[in-house]
């Protein structure tokens, strides 16, 4: 299973045209290295659906799945907008130059500081999600003299096929308005009565990695449903339908969803058919990918160290890495494909059949529970794929370990975009005792800074 750009060039994993052993001795491991022109593929791929069928859209990353300067850089390449979920990456976004018109704001809990912040920064859509928010938002906005677009968001009261925690869309959830009580027509009626509230249309997300379009289509068709009946009750017609992302990707060879490509085909069908058949306006369409943009374009590079034979139980290889770089798998029990970074003679010894663990302090540090690999020796690089999304992103520092660097290749061209982080970084949001002597440099423990 090997994705995008990544193939084995004279027995070495090469990604973007540069060899993996090369990166992992230039930037050290673990390592994260995406593959631009996948994620490039991805984005356009998605918007082609779109132009294909001369559908006005606009295809907003979410931003949650991975953040870094260098990808709002991409998303601006490739003219696409984002979505950002708190203060923090609300700066960050406007800090790489997003346009703040191709923003949206979401959340369940938005504070009255970052509301601010995102309507002076002249943010296209605040996404509201609650009746609290309504009365914080126009608190601003009669703070600020100004008035704000906004989408608001259902909960279509629609369960998907995917792990209990990432789903979104169902009645009991944390987000949006809930249709079946009524909440979300209250929810439209206040809105309408808010001067400064320029409503532009509806938004749902049910969930995350999704395979069937089932769950989509349910959706669809509530959504349609409520709007036919707002259009004739209120006189109110959306001009934007956001469906939201979700789309699942291939974490290994047991994942064979449709692409998201062909998920987003599917879907848009059945946009376009309740259009017609509801007489609606046509709204334009809009989605928020964030894992299937990224996903399949990241690896993470780890080094094999220690390892433990116990007979008649199992084969334990840990690696320089774990839950602080990746806490998918123990968070969701989520399952990952790895492959070896060099095809070495080793390669032909017997497959071992090991359970892969990391180097932090906690027994379900398990990035792999059970997987049959070419025999691996302390030194030797292991690649964890489809790594890009939720992964960099929901990284940690504990047990002060590092988080890692971050390289984007392309062409044959690395670019570090995310620098390791370092011990020195790990401390520096620490503030001594008052009247303390602090004692400096005791230990000898240089910082680890290689670049
Ligand atoms: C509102 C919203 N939009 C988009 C996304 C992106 O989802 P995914 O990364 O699964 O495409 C999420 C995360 O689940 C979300 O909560
Ligand atoms: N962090 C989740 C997805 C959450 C989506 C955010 N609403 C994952 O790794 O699968």
């Amino acid at each position: 299973m090997l994705f995008g750009t990544t193939n084995y060039v004279n027995d070495h994993l090469t990604i973007g045209g540069v060899p993996v052993p090369y990166l992992a001795e230039k930037y050290g491991t673990p390592l994260f290295i995406y593959d631009v022109a996948l994620m490039r593929q991805q984005m356009r791929a998605f918007k082609e659906v779109f132009t294909k069928r001369k559908l006005a859209h606009r295809v907003i990353y979410a931003s949650k799945a991975f953040c870094s300067t260098a990808m709002y850089q991409l998303l601006q390449q490739e003219q696409l907008g984002c979505d950002v979920v708190s203060g923090g990456e609300l700066y960050a976004a406007l800090a790489a130059g997003m346009d703040p018109a191709m923003m949206e704001f979401h959340g369940n809990n938005k504070s009255k500081a970052e509301l601010t912040a995102a309507v002076t920064a002249g943010i296209g859509k605040i996404v509201v999600d609650n009746f609290h928010e309504i009365e914080l938002l126009n608190q601003v906005l009669a703070e600020q003299q100004t008035t704000q677009e906004v989408l608001f968001r259902i909960a279509p009261g629609v369960t998907a096929e995917t792990h209990d925690y990432i789903l979104t869309g169902q009645q009991d959830s944390k987000f949006g308005f809930d249709v079946a009580s009524g909440q979300a027509e209250e929810a439209l009626v206040q809105l309408l009565h808010s001067p400064r509230i320029k409503i532009q249309g509806i938004h749902f997300h049910i969930g995350s990695q999704i395979f069937a379009a089932t769950g989509y289509e349910k959706a669809l068709e509530r959504t349609f449903n409520l709007l036919t009946k707002w259009r004739s009750k209120f006189g109110f017609t959306a001009r934007i339908v956001n469906i939201g992302g979700g789309f699942g990707v291939r974490y290994t060879e047991n994942d064979n969803p449709n692409t998201p490509v062909q998920l987003m085909t599917q879907i848009t069908d059945t946009f376009v058919q309740h259009v017609q058949e509801q007489h609606y306006p046509l709204p334009e369409i809009w989605i928020e990918p964030g894992r299937s943009i990224v996903a399949e374009a990241g690896t993470t590079v780890y080094q094999v160290g220690s390892s433990k034979h116990i007979p008649g139980i199992r084969q334990y290889i840990s690696v320089d890495g774990g839950m602080g770089d990746n806490i998918r798998p123990a968070l969701y029990d989520a399952t990952y494909n790895f492959v070896p970074v060099e095809l070495t003679n080793e390669h032909n010894l017997a497959p071992q059949t090991i359970r892969i663990t990391g180097k932090y302090c906690e027994s379900g540090d398990i990035l792999q529970k059970s997987i049959t690999l070419p025999h691996l020796a302390p030194g030797d690089l292991i690649a964890m794929q489809s790594t890009g999304a939720y992964g960099y992103s929901m990284a940690s520092s504990y047990n002060n370990n590092p988080r890692p660097a971050v390289v984007f290749v392309e062409d044959g061209q690395d670019h570090l975009v995310i620098r390791r982080e370092t011990y020195a970084d790990l401390t520096r949001l620490n503030i001594p005792l008052p009247n303390e002597t602090q004692s400096q440099g005791k230990v000898g423990v240089t910082d680890n800074v290689r670049i």
